[in-house]
């Protein structure tokens, strides 16, 4: 089968002054159609930017990205940004709303970008997220877990093969965690490929399939 996303023997290498660091030292990861994979590791282990690398925002020095089997690295950057609107949902540690649009436009506008305008599936999205009465708010109104899942409403918009997903629980009380880790599993049934980078041990423990990062490294079992 095809992987929705993987990444192959990637390598990054940071260059600050004399100082080299080697983020990603030959990191090899897929996701499946249906998978849900919580990638976990201290802090420096290279988890953003093996994210980074996925999601096409930075380019890995070595090896290469695919998504649903089609080259995503060593792209230019509009290339590579066409395929991310299209393929790619993504989920930022600090949220990816505009704060000048309501709820309901923000997801209008990462559909429109996608070239999928789609208000039934708007609607029906914010309602399973359960914010469909806050459709109308501006961004900057929202609650902490509200402004999660409207953030995933953006990240869901244009119904993407693949979703990533930066510590998306990490702001959120217990039981926000809970509901918000629920939907992206119930989103990974339906058949979406979702990797989730965490510190939380939640998210490890009811993931599909966990990969440890240590050192630029995935450790084996
Ligand atoms: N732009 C950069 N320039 C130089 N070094 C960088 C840069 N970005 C990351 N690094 C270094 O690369 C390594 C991996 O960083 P990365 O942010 O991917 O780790 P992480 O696992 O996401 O960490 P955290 O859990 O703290 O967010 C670290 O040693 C970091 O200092």
């Amino acid at each position: 089968m095809t992987a929705a996303i993987e990444a192959v023997e990637l390598y990054r290498f940071y260059r600050a002054g004399e100082e080299e660091t080697l983020a990603l030292r030959g990191v090899s990861v897929r996701v499946d159609a249906g998978e849900l994979v919580a990638v976990v590791g201290p802090s420096g282990s290279g988890k953003s930017t093996l994210l980074a690398c996925l999601a096409g925002l930075d380019e890995p020095d070595g090896g290469l990205v695919r998504i649903g089997g089609l080259r995503l690295s060593h792209r230019p950057e509009r290339e590579r940004a066409a395929m991310r609107a299209r393929g790619i949902g993504m989920v930022f540690q600090t949220d990816n709303l505009l704060p000048h649009l309501t709820v309901a436009g923000n997801v209008d506008l990462a559909q429109r970008l996608a070239g999928r305008a789609n208000r039934p599936y708007r609607d029906r999205l914010l309602a399973e997220l359960g914010i469909a009465s806050r459709a109308g708010a501006l961004a900057t109104t929202l609650s902490g877990g509200e402004a999660a899942r409207a953030g995933l409403a953006v990240a869901l918009a244009a119904e993407p093969a693949v979703l990533l997903a930066d510590e998306p629980t990490g702001e959120l009380d217990d039981t926000t965690e809970g509901s918000v880790l629920a939907l992206l599993h119930s989103r990974a049934r339906a058949g979406t490929a979702v990797l989730i980078v965490s510190h939380s041990p939640a998210v490890a423990a009811t993931a599909d399939r966990r990969v440890d990062l240590v050192d630029g490294r995935v450790r084996d079992e």
